[in-house]
């Protein structure tokens, strides 16, 4: 593992060199993904390197574990509160769907939801322009596999240095950095309502994605939800399409 994060480590630096900029950024949420890409960008770019803390509606636990992130790690810091600015956005936005008679309020908490991590990408890259950084992104194998991430919103970034290690994987990491206790022992939560948990959104665990990964038996049942997740998230993981040119 140690040599894990060294090669990490270097990988961010050596694309810091390519891309001509000062340092790297990450969005820090309290969870153990962000934890872990703050330590390693700031082991990378120990000057110029910034966690930021974006509150939107999230409950206050997550944002004193994102502190205690902050502290143990040293990584500079700064928070942007997006709640007025999401309550605006999506209040404006319904009420001209309401207006046409077109709210769909089946799918409200999925759009509200998917809205605040657009918020985040956008504030994350208004910030990274600001001081000529790059955007580091937390996805980790499981994520990127199934797709649990928000098109364009926290799956909007410039890396993603986790990609290649499962779930699994990323709390060992954790045990090799400053990470707190508590944020390494609480459930994954993309935290985008209150009491949501990755594993119950989903249907099935970590444990059982991990495993699929790597190739190991799960339960049909199990191996049914995952590959319906991959394949349905499949343009998450490629660019935007266009048609062939015109013959
Ligand atoms: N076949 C296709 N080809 C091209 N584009 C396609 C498409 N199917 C849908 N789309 C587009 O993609 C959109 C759906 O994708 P998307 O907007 O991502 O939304 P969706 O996948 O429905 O929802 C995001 C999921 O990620 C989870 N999440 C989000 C953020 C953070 C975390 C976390 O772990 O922290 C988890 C969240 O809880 C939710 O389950 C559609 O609205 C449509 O615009
Ligand atoms: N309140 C927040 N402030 C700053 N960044 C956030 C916030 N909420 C989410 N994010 C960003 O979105 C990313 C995706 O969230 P996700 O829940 O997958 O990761 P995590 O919270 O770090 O770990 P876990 O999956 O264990 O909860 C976070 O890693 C973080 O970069
Ligand atoms: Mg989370």
């Amino acid at each position: 593992m140690e040599k894990q994060i060294e090669h990490i480590v270097e990988w961010l630096k050596q694309k810091g060199e390519e891309a001509n900029v000062k340092g790297m950024l990450v969005g820090v949420s309290g969870g153990i993904d962000s934890a872990v890409v703050a330590n390693l960008i700031k082991k990378a770019f120990p000057e110029n390197s910034l966690g930021v803390i974006m509150p939107c509606k999230s409950q206050s636990s997550d944002a004193d574990h994102a502190h205690q992130v902050i502290e143990e790690c040293g990584i500079d810091h700064m928070t942007v509160d997006l709640t007025d600015t999401h309550n605006t956005m999506f209040g404006a936005i319904k009420e001209q769907l309401k207006a046409a008679g077109t709210l769909n309020e089946a799918n409200e908490k999925l759009a509200d939801a998917n809205l605040r991590a657009r918020l985040r990408m956008s504030t994350l890259y208004t910030i990274a322009t600001n001081h000529n950084y790059l955007v580091v992104g937390t996805d980790n194998a499981a994520e990127w596999y199934t797709g649990y991430f928000t098109k364009y919103g926290d799956g909007g970034v410039d890396l993603v240095p986790l990609v290649n290690l499962t779930k699994g994987e990323v709390r060992e990491m954790a045990g090799y950095l400053n990470v707190p206790e508590a944020v390494i022992n609480k459930q994954p939560s993309a935290g985008l309502w209150e009491g949501q948990t990755d594993e119950n959104e989903m249907g099935t665990s970590y444990d059982m994605i991990d495993k699929h990964i790597k190739g190991e038996e799960i339960p049909e049942k199990d191996k049914e939800i995952i590959e319906a997740m991959h394949r349905k998230s499949a343009h998450k993981r490629s660019l935007a399409p266009g048609p062939e040119p015109l013959k």
